[in-house]
């Protein structure tokens, strides 16, 4: 029980849907005319909003900004979150509105603190998002497969959907990495934004951009990746106006210099959001059970509902009913193998076999 609350350490601000039908924020009947927004940005205790209604500011542009009411506690407010704000709505400069409402959230990306004293918490990093955007580049830095499964493990806690978006297909082939992720059935899209070729990929539809969008559009995607992947590029092409700023791979190192900073909502034309992580380098995932994978994958979660209580579903543990069903002589022996390859996927992403072995935090590079 204490795993699923943990998303916040104030009891008011629920992180999914319990017992309870209605979130249990504090409503005080002061804050009836209270107005809803999100929040797309915090900057030293002040938090963007953009309200529902555009109109209430006086721009028309609904971007207010706002400090946290004292009655909402020390529970963190993060990007996405769905709030409601009294007071100085107008957004005119050097006016504050205050936040006195927190709804529940829909879903919640966490990451665990890897260094330092708070190695081992987690912290809520994006509420309410659809979609877990991997950026990995095919080449230049070389891709890490144990990376992309940390991601994965962490859209899947977090009740998101992953998409891979393999960037830089100018300089190598996705098929061999696209192999590990069909059992997963994780969704990808392969992307050449290269600088030189681009104007004539662009032209001819083959730069993959018209593919992320058409897949993004409408929805709240969280843009995650390892610095140099091209993230930025990525998400100037898709967000016009974006300014990220992009930067070379260091020749020596191999990573790209952390040219952007500040988590932050952007909003995509024609509908939606992106919400890229500058900055965001590790993302620890101790905090997640093989019970928060598995919801990752329905199939797989009525089978384990055969499982011993308690059973953990790794390789070799007694009695797991995926081992059943993956020996289960009726299918065809294609069949048995498509079921062999989703289980063992599966596992690859449980916390002990992600532990045994992480390239994610080489030690030439850890601080
Ligand atoms: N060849 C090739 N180069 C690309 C492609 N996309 C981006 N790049 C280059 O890769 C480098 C890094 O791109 P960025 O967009 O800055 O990468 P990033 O992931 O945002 O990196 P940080 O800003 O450091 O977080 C730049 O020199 C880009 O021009 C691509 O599709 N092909
Ligand atoms: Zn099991």
């Amino acid at each position: 029980m204490a795993r699923r609350d943990i998303g916040t350490d104030d009891p008011r601000v629920r992180v999914r849907p319990g017992k309870r039908s209605r979130p249990r924020t504090k409503q005080r009947p002061a804050h009836a005319d209270a107005v809803p927004g999100m929040v797309t940005r915090i900057d030293r205790g002040h938090y963007r909003i953009r309200l529902e209604d555009p109109a209430l500011t006086t721009d028309g542009s609904g971007d207010i900004t706002a400090m946290k009411a004292r009655e909402l506690g020390r529970g963190k407010v993060v990007v996405g979150d769905r709030v409601a704000v009294v007071g100085d709505t107008s957004g005119r400069k050097d006016t504050l509105a205050r936040m006195v409402r927190v709804d529940e959230r829909r879903t919640l990306l966490r990451r665990s603190a890897e260094d330092g004293d708070a190695a081992g918490t987690e912290r809520p990093v994006v509420a309410n998002a659809d979609l877990l955007v991997i950026v990995t580049a095919l080449a230049d830095p070389e891709p890490r497969p144990r990376m992309i499964d940390r991601y994965l493990v962490a859209a899947y806690d977090a009740g998101m959907e992953p998409l891979l978006v393999l960037t830089k297909a100018d300089l190598a082939d996705a098929a061999p990495l696209l192999a590990l992720y069909e059992p997963l059935g994780v969704r990808s899209v392969s992307t050449r934004l290269d600088p030189s070729s681009r104007a004539e990929a662009s032209r001819a539809g083959g730069d993959g951009v018209e593919a992320v969008r058409a897949l993004i559009g409408g929805r709240t995607s969280v843009f995650v990746g390892h610095s140099g992947v091209g993230k930025s590029t990525l998400i100037n092409a898709l967000v016009p106006g974006a300014d990220r700023v992009t930067g070379e791979v260091n020749v020596v190192t191999g990573r790209g210099r952390h040219t952007s900073t500040n988590l932050q909502a952007l909003e995509l034309p024609g509908g939606g959001w992106v919400i890229d992580t500058p900055g965001v380098r590790s993302f620890g995932v101790a905090h997640v059970s093989s019970a928060d994978v598995l919801r990752g994958f329905p199939d797989l979660t009525e089978v384990a509902e055969d499982c011993p209580r308690g059973c953990t579903h790794e390789a070799g543990v007694i009695e797991c009913a995926l081992d059943e069903w993956v020996a289960d002589a009726a299918p065809e022996p294609a069949e048995r193998e498509r079921r062999r390859a989703r289980v063992d996927s599966f596992r690859r992403l449980l916390a002990p076999a992600l532990e045994a072995e992480d390239p994610t935090t080489p030690t030439a590079h850890r601080r």
